[in-house]
């Protein structure tokens, strides 16, 4: 059975402009134990899949399942399934983070946890802050304090919607050291998150969506193995030749360009010294998961990936 089955997941939001769909017939099924990867620009459609497994959301049509509970007519057993780390940072400004904490483990019933509470305060760099209260926090622990909450009831499925965003280093560090041991253990983990080389890192497969529509799906060594080819990397102050510009990701300063083998490279390289563009700090890398998530959102995904996605019935088609 899938940890996480998401068949046919239509959202239409209604807004003052009219309808707006932000998913459409979205299909995934995540495996026991796997380290799964949601990807997509902003707008893309992941935090409502994800506000819909999570119950705070209702999908206008496809179904849910969480270990075989529907999120929707089992709520309560498929919530508990599952430990969502949200995007937002809200809090009851008047709890300890320890009281934080046991009044998670209230909300689901769990009891005489002070043992796991204690693990999670010291995996999460937080033993210290235990007594302090939430308004104390820095917007740093108050995330790792949200994850603690997540976890309290010890689900077997760890959701994570962007839990790095604005975080320091350490804390990236810590909290992925501490998610890798739990999967190793045999929690589930799927991670939304905008850091590729994280994602590339982490997880075992991934999704990527695209205004409400997976646009590839497969193991993330997959994905890689498709972008195979260098990358080269350079810099320069001068505006690029009209024929290569379009071929450029372009950061400031820094130019990169994927190119298929060393012939490529060098024909790059000609057609910028014939232009006159003075080059500092050429390097050549791998392609990694940025090369293929811009790949992908250009809409140049290998054919097959559509193929893996799996389909469902819709509830009409199912019925017809
Ligand atoms: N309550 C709402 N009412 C109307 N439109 C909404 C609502 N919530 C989200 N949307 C729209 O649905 C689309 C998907 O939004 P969503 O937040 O799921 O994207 P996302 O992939 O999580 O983006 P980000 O990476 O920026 O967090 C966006 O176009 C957004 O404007």
């Amino acid at each position: 059975m899938a940890a996480v089955s998401f068949q046919s997941v239509t959202k239409t939001y209604s807004t003052p402009q009219g309808p707006f769909r932000a998913l459409d017939a979205v299909s995934l099924g995540i495996e026991e134990g796997e380290f799964f990867g949601l990807l997509g620009p902003n707008g893309a459609g992941k935090t409502t899949l994800i506000s819909i497994l999570a119950g705070l959301a209702r999908a206008t049509s496809g179904r849910v399942l969480v270990q075989g509970a529907d999120v929707q007519s089992d709520y309560a057993n498929a919530r508990r399934k599952l430990g969502v780390v949200p995007q937002e940072l809200v809090f009851d400004p008047f709890f300890s983070v320890r009281e934080a904490l046991r009044f998670q483990s209230g909300y689901f019933g769990v009891e005489h946890n002070d043992a796991w509470i204690d693990e999670l305060l010291h995996s999460l760099g937080l033993a210290d802050k235990a007594q302090a209260n939430m308004r104390q926090l820095s917007g740093g622990m108050k995330r790792r304090v949200l994850v603690a909450q997540a976890l309290v009831h010890k689900p077997p499925i760890i959701v994570l919607d962007e839990p790095t965003a604005g975080v320091d280093v350490e804390l990236r560090q810590t909290l992925w050291q501490f998610i890798a041991k739990l999967n190793k253990q045999g929690h589930t983990v799927l991670l939304t998150t905008h850091y590729l080389e994280e994602a590339e890192a982490l997880c075992s497969r991934i999704a990527m969506l695209q205004r409400g529509h997976v646009v590839a799906l497969d193991r993330t060594s997959n994905l890689l193995k498709s972008a195979s080819g260098n990358v080269l990397v350079f810099k320069t102050d001068a505006p690029l030749p009209a024929a290569l510009a379009p071929l450029a990701r372009v950061t400031g300063r820094v130019v990169q360009m994927v190119a298929q083998d060393v012939q490529e490279v060098e024909h790059f390289l000609a057609q910028l010294r014939q232009a006159g563009v003075e080059v500092q700090d050429i390097e050549i890398r791998r392609a990694d998961l940025e090369d293929v998530f811009l790949k992908v959102m250009a809409g140049n995904a290998p054919a097959d990936w559509e193929a893996k996605v799996p389909s469902f019935p819709r509830p009409a088609e199912a019925a017809a």
